[in-house]
């Protein structure tokens, strides 16, 4: 219940939204007392707790005398924190990720104020941890892992249940949640009821870039089963232990679950993250006209890739409307590389008026993808090559990823394949010979050993000259000489926060083509012509905020002008609307939840 009322008084300090967001924290009611404060970690302080707060609530002598201020705790944390990585020098990767992973989970688990507090602030360094890559990792080693739960969880055995098994969620509002099945958990395939780890990540990255508040996420995992025979058989497996659903029995499952959440929560967004292709697909057409709903899988990593892409044609000095001539090769005909080619079709067309796909080649597994291709996937078909289109180029049906990119010449290679190690150094050699005066080479795939190349494989085979971006973070590297390889990271966590929070903060009924398009063009806009000549397409992490802020920013600006923005609290869709673009991101901005420890006021 105490939920409610801090629910009440956020959204009474969310609806003014013309003050500053640095005003002093308002107070948190709180309807528990003693040991059950600390053992909640929205409220709890540990040491932080002023000794007036200690005796009103009951804390007196349930915490060692001093009061430690949450500045030192900060201190302290991360001094353990660097402690750690000092001691683990030397170790496997794994063992040193893990342990990271671990020690800011358990922090999470304690003290979410302090936790997001040192997320915000490191972002940077702690990406990597909580996110991609070692999320992977993470989900690989769930079961033995797992401690406490985190989200919810709708199995194939809730069937009928889901309507009354969503109002066990103990929080009265509900802004953002992240959806999984499992069934293409990053490159590492169908992990089953273990991929919970993604929407957790995802919904922190919402936290610290997007600002909203921990209390009003949801991650959620619909186990309907796995196929992956070794989790099967792995008697620590968490998950339901039968094949996965198909057909109309798993649509029914996915149908239910979102009629449950929007019959509790109208305004909240879904994301779906995750599904195997032919779900996410097929979901995302499902639903995107009845829910606020999207699929970052296709529709964000798009808006990355084409943002990627743009700042690709600026490096080489051109204007963006030479991007219809650009040649981009896409290894990968999955929900990712189907979703960049569609938008980067939708580009092509507004900037010349007519949607000519014929600089694009598409290869999955098969080879290039032709026409001529047995049981042509349909959502594959629209980039399919004719015979005309590329017999000149002495290339066929299946065509090897070599020959494609000997004979195309691209100016950009990019690989959602998942499979580590694709751009092999003959093809990367062979980029030598783009058409491109700064080749651009995307290793999207995640997590770091799943990516097509590394970074340092690209600029020493591929040449210096090249622009060069990964799903995952690689170092920059070193060139010799003084110079620097830079590493893009072409991840859809640039766009992902920012789409959620416009969508929220204008209430949008449904979100649209055209509020995904906004949100890549302001992403592809953030970067100076200085930096881009540098090859750096993509902001520094570090200023993720401000990006998602801007980006928020320009989707709602989008969904107001196409008419889907119904208002967010009090803020009326008319006003949306006679917000000038300033006040569209300050207002985002105000609206973002930042940490820091409340006086808490007990209520029974
Ligand atoms: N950087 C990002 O923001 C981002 C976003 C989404 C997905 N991804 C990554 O992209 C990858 C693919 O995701 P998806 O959802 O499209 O998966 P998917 O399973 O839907 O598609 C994978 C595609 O790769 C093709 N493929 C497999 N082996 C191949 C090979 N040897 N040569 C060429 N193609 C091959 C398959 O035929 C299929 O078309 C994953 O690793 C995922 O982590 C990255
Ligand atoms: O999770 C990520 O890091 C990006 C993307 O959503 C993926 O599936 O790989
Ligand atoms: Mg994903």
């Amino acid at each position: 219940m105490w939920r409610v009322a801090r629910s009440a008084v956020s959204s009474l300090r969310q609806s003014r939204w013309r003050l500053l967001s640095t005003a002093i924290p308002g107070p948190c009611i709180v309807h528990k007392r003693g040991a059950d404060i600390l053992h909640d970690p929205w409220f709890n302080k540990d040491t932080g707790f002023p000794l007036t707060e200690r005796d009103r609530l009951g804390l007196r002598g349930l915490l060692p005398p001093r009061v430690i201020s949450f500045e030192q705790q900060y201190v302290r944390f991360m001094e353990s924190y660097r402690s750690l990585e000092k001691n683990t020098q030397g170790q496997p990767n794994n063992v040193v990720s893990l342990a990271k992973w671990r020690i800011l989970n358990r922090l999470h688990d304690r003290n979410e104020t302090l936790y997001y507090r040192v997320l915000i602030d490191n972002i940077k360094d702690f990406a990597p941890v909580i996110y991609t890559p070692t999320v992977g990792l993470v989900c690989q080693n769930y079961s033995g892992l797992f401690r406490r739960p985190r989200g919810m969880y709708f199995s194939a055995k809730d069937k009928g249940e889901m309507m009354s098994m969503i109002y066990n969620w103990p929080s009265q509002q509900v802004d953002m949640i992240v959806l999984t099945d499992g069934s293409r958990i990053l490159g590492l395939g169908d992990l089953g009821v273990q991929g919970i780890g993604i929407p957790i990540g995802k919904l922190d990255i919402y936290v610290a870039a997007a600002g909203i508040n921990p209390q009003r996420i949801l991650p959620v995992m619909l186990d309907v089963g796995t196929n992956n025979q070794k989790l099967l058989e792995d008697r620590l497996y968490l998950g339901l232990r039968q094949p996965r659903l198909e057909g109309e029995e798993y649509l029914s499952i996915v149908d239910e679950f979102m009629e449950a959440v929007h019959a509790r929560w109208p305004k909240a967004i879904v994301q779906f993250e995750d599904f195997q292709m032919k779900w996410a697909f097929e979901t995302l057409e499902r639903y995107r006209k009845r829910f606020c709903m999207f699929n970052d899988d296709i529709q964000g990593t798009a808006g990355v890739a084409l943002a990627g892409l743009l700042g690709t044609v600026r490096a080489q000095g051109l204007p963006l409307t030479d991007f219809a001539n650009q040649k981009i090769v896409v290894v990968g005909a999955g929900s990712a590389g189907l979703g960049v080619l569609k938008m980067a079709l939708q580009a092509v067309s507004r900037m010349s008026g007519s949607a000519s796909d014929s600089h694009f080649f598409l290869l999955d597994k098969d080879g290039l993808i032709t026409k001529e291709r047995k049981c042509l996937d349909p959502a594959a078909a629209p980039f399919a090559k004719s015979q005309g289109e590329i017999e000149g180029l002495g290339l066929s049906e299946g065509s090897s990823l070599t020959e494609v990119v000997k004979k195309v010449k691209p100016h950009v290679l990019l690989g959602l394949s998942g499979v580590g190690g694709i751009f092999n150094e003959e093809v990367l050699k062979a980029m030598r010979e783009s058409d491109s005066s700064k080749p651009a080479i995307f290793a999207m795939s995640n997590p770091t050993t799943n990516a097509e190349c590394t970074a340092a494989e690209a600029f020493k085979h591929a040449g210096e000259n090249i622009v060069f971006a990964s799903g995952s973070p690689f170092e920059n590297v070193d060139l010799g000489n003084g110079k620097i390889g830079h590493v893009n990271q072409a991840n859809n966590m640039y766009l992902f926060p920012g789409i959620g929070l416009g969508s929220l903060l204008c209430g949008a009924r449904i979100i649209t083509d055209e509020m995904m398009q906004a949100a890549a063009r302001c992403l592809a806009s953030y970067m100076t012509d200085e930096e881009i000549q540098r090859g750096v397409l993509y902001p520094s992490i570090d200023c993720i905020r401000d990006i998602t802020a801007e980006v928020g920013a320009a989707v709602l600006r989008a969904a107001v002008a196409e008419e889907v923005a119904e208002g967010h609290g009090d803020v009326g869709p008319r006003e949306l609307s006679h917000m000038s673009k300033d006040e569209t991101v300050r207002y985002v901005k105000d609206n973002m939840w930042y940490p820091v420890y409340s006086p808490l006021v007990h209520e029974k």
